[in-house]
């Protein structure tokens, strides 16, 4: 029976594909083979040794110490895409926001008093203030252009807007996917040039944390509506308010509330609702759930962050032992030397690495014994050991 602590609210149908007579499912657990999680923020937990798994029901895993889980060889898994289109219509109905002044001119409505007729004529009166822009022809810059990013830039294509990117580690998948009338950039600096609104669609790393900066935006077109649906910390929130205030950015939507910004006219936090769609939510956990199942029970890994992809269909008449470790040389020759030492002979195997990290899955015929799994968890530059019966 496998243990899977949740963190957060993760949708019900995801928990679903975890079978409850091989899988036990509580937010309680206190020695976990693995958590799901959303939000939660995993940096202060203690690791429990028992930990084998981490899957987010969502794409962003700043929220989880990826690197202390690499270095005890526990795969992090995410949801790549499948909360992209909760994000993508949220961003594009911040556009129309900001461009139409929704948010002011329903408050001014709302803090009308008199009758129908003297409503009407206030209305008649002060509409003015209240007088947008249209998107075509304007320029949307897009920072990121993952799964989030390239379906903001399509939609906004739809829209009639130009659109110019940047992402210097584009994918070929996400490559393909864009409209074709999408401008590359070759810098971000570029991107805050052309474009009349920009968005943020970029992991928060410490490459990316305060991208957004003074000197930035004090570069940008006067009057620019910067949205951040990405991550809080991107962006320099001081930077924001005092271009801000004297004019160059106009407007500030996004999903992250702060103090600094309480009672701001030109800003409209929302409470990181961008991927709190049922839709989206479903999606996330059943993806997570799924990769997380098979990672405990197969050794397989799809999806993870700190791990290469690798799927090996079961061979041999045996154990499957599984190794996380150091990606330096001659580990391979450690573990099937252990193996020979207690004749066994190995069916199938595959070996992928990712950066520092390598990851070997073997299938033999027989039963690996305790004392070879101690013997290798011992080996210099084994970070994890698993067998699956
Ligand atoms: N508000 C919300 O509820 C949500 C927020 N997010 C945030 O949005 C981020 C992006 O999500 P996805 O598009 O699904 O991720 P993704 O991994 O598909 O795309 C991120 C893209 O950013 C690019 N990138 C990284 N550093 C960059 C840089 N310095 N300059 C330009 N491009 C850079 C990468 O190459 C990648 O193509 C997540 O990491 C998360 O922080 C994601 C989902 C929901
Ligand atoms: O997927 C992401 O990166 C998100 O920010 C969504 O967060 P959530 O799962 O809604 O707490």
């Amino acid at each position: 029976m496998y243990k899977i602590r949740t963190f957060n609210n993760i949708s019900a149908k995801g928990l679903d594909r975890l079978p409850r007579d091989r899988f036990e499912v509580s937010s309680e657990i206190a020695a976990p083979d693995a958590v799901l999680l959303r939000s939660e923020k995993l940096h202060e937990w203690p690791i429990p040794d028992s930990l084998k798994a981490v899957g987010r029901a969502g794409a962003g895993v700043n929220n989880v110490p990826v690197d202390a889980m690499s270095a005890r060889g526990i795969p992090v898994f995410n949801a790549p895409g499948a909360n992209a289109n909760a994000v993508k219509e949220l961003v594009i109905a911040g556009i129309f926001l900001a461009a139409r002044n929704i948010c002011e001119a329903w408050a001014f409505s709302e803090a009308l008093t008199g009758d129908d007729a003297s409503l009407n004529q206030q209305a008649e009166a002060e509409k003015k203030r209240f007088t947008g822009f249209e998107l075509p022809g304007r320029t949307l810059g897009i920072i990121g252009l993952g799964a989030i990013g390239v379906n903001v830039a399509n939609a906004a294509c739809a829209l009639g807007m130009r659109v110019i990117g940047y992402d210097p580690k584009i994918t070929v998948r996400s490559a393909w996917q864009l409209e074709a009338g999408v401008r590359r950039a070759h810098s971000v600096d570029e991107v805050f040039a052309a474009a009349d609104v920009l968005t943020l669609h970029i992991p928060e790393t410490d490459d990316t944390r305060g991208l957004v900066n003074a000197g930035r935006l004090a570069a940008a077109k006067e009057g620019l509506v910067l949205l951040n649906f990405a991550r809080a910390g991107i962006v320099d929130q001081a930077a924001v308010v005092q271009s801000l205030e004297n004019g160059r950015l106009a407007r500030y939507i996004c999903d992250f509330p702060a103090e600094i910004f309480k009672n701001n006219s030109k800003v409209i936090c929302l409470p990181h609702i961008g991927a709190s769609t049922n839709e989206a939510q479903e999606n996330c956990a059943i993806m997570a759930a799924e990769q997380v199942k098979d990672y405990l029970e197969t050794g397989n890994i799809i999806n993870a962050v700190n791990f290469p992809e690798l799927i090996l269909p079961r061979n041999g008449s045996g154990d499957r032992l599984t190794v996380a470790n150091a990606n330096v040389p001659n580990m391979l020759g450690q573990i099937s030397t252990s193996l020979a030492e207690a004749n066994l002979n190995i069916a199938d195997m595959f070996n992928k690495s990712l950066g520092d990290l390598a990851y070997s899955v073997v299938d033999v015929d027989g039963h690996v014994p305790s004392d070879i799994v101690a013997k290798l968890k011992s080996t210099e530059g084994v970070l994890a050991v698993r067998v699956i019966e």
